[in-house]
């Protein structure tokens, strides 16, 4: 190993930086160890293994049905760690079809806060250090995420900014997801449209300020999209994916036979930039935004 290694504070390479910087979009291979892998896997299991699907299994989450959108839920998951199942994995009455661990579309938005495994990995030195060559000075973790893309039914994630729903003025949001299992074409990669972060969005998904309606709402429709644009991010486990807030970003379903399970949280700046009070996302008294820099695991 070169240079890199022999600097614990430089994990990207300026090739690294300037590719992100273009393209909006970066993977680095081999972030993680197979033994932090394993372990966020393990715990994640460990959650499921313990959930009650009676107590969760009417939130389906999907980007493409708006059930979710009315869910107190979703709303209130920002500062606890929940389960969202896929549409395909529920009858109309709200009964598993398949084993509870092949049921889940996702858990989220505070792995990162309250389950040890992931607090350790998201609050990990090596963390800090790359969020530091990404230039943040006072960064928050805002939420986290297991996505779980289940063999044969996990669902499509539809193009999208995650500014549209984590927008701070200006805009600061990056994603930090990680394969935990090798990403392939065949079960729903990420793609992304390189250079589109450079296109701003007005388009906001945020609580409704009408009472009686939809608790939370797009303040827009979808923009202009161009799907030839897209690029597939294929890595192997272990792979870290940094994703620029304003870049255009989607997946496939899975048809597959393999699951696609990742972990996902996103960062935002508090210097000099203000959190969008209208997003569906607030920080609460239980979990005030966690500072990536003064917390440890
Ligand atoms: O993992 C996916 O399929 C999409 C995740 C995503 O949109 C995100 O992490 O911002
Ligand atoms: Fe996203």
């Amino acid at each position: 190993m070169g240079l890199l290694s022999e600097q614990p504070n430089v994990v990207l390479s300026s090739e690294q930086l300037e590719k992100f910087q273009t393209e909006g979009c970066l993977a680095v291979p081999n972030f993680l160890s197979e033994e932090d892998v394993e372990m966020l896997k393990a715990s994640c299991h460990q959650l499921v293994e313990e959930m009650d699907p009676e107590k969760h299994s009417h939130t389906i989450f999907s980007t493409t049905h708006n059930e979710e959108t009315k869910s107190e839920y979703f709303l209130n998951s920002g500062d606890k760690v929940r389960f969202f199942f896929e549409q395909e994995a529920v009858d109309n009455v709200g009964n598993l079809k398949v084993n509870k661990h092949f049921a889940l579309n996702k858990i989220g938005h505070a792995l990162h806060w309250f389950v040890p495994e992931f607090k350790k990995v998201s609050f990990s030195d090596k963390m800090k250090a790359t969020a530091k060559q990404l230039g943040f000075i006072s960064p928050a973790v805002v939420q986290s995420m297991y996505i779980f893309k289940q063999p044969g039914i996990g669902g499509e994630v539809l193009a999208h900014k995650d500014c549209t729903f984590l927008s701070t003025e200006p805009q600061s949001c990056i994603g930090f997801w990680f394969a935990l299992e090798d990403v392939t074409l065949e079960n729903g990669c990420l793609w992304y449209s390189p250079g589109s972060h450079k296109t701003p969005t007005q388009r906001r998904y945020i609580r409704n300020p009408k009472k009686g309606e939809a608790l939370t709402i797009f303040t827009s429709p979808p923009d202009p999209d161009d799907d030839l644009n897209y690029v597939p991010v294929l890595v192997p486990k272990g792979s870290l994916v940094l994703i620029n807030g304003q870049v255009n970003h989607k997946s496939a379903k899975n048809t597959s036979s393999k699951s696609r399970h990742i972990y996902t949280f996103h960062v935002i700046e508090r210097h000099n930039a203000q959190w969008d009070p209208r997003n569906w996302l607030q920080p609460t008294p239980d979990m005030p935004f966690t500072g990536l820099y003064e917390n440890s695991p």
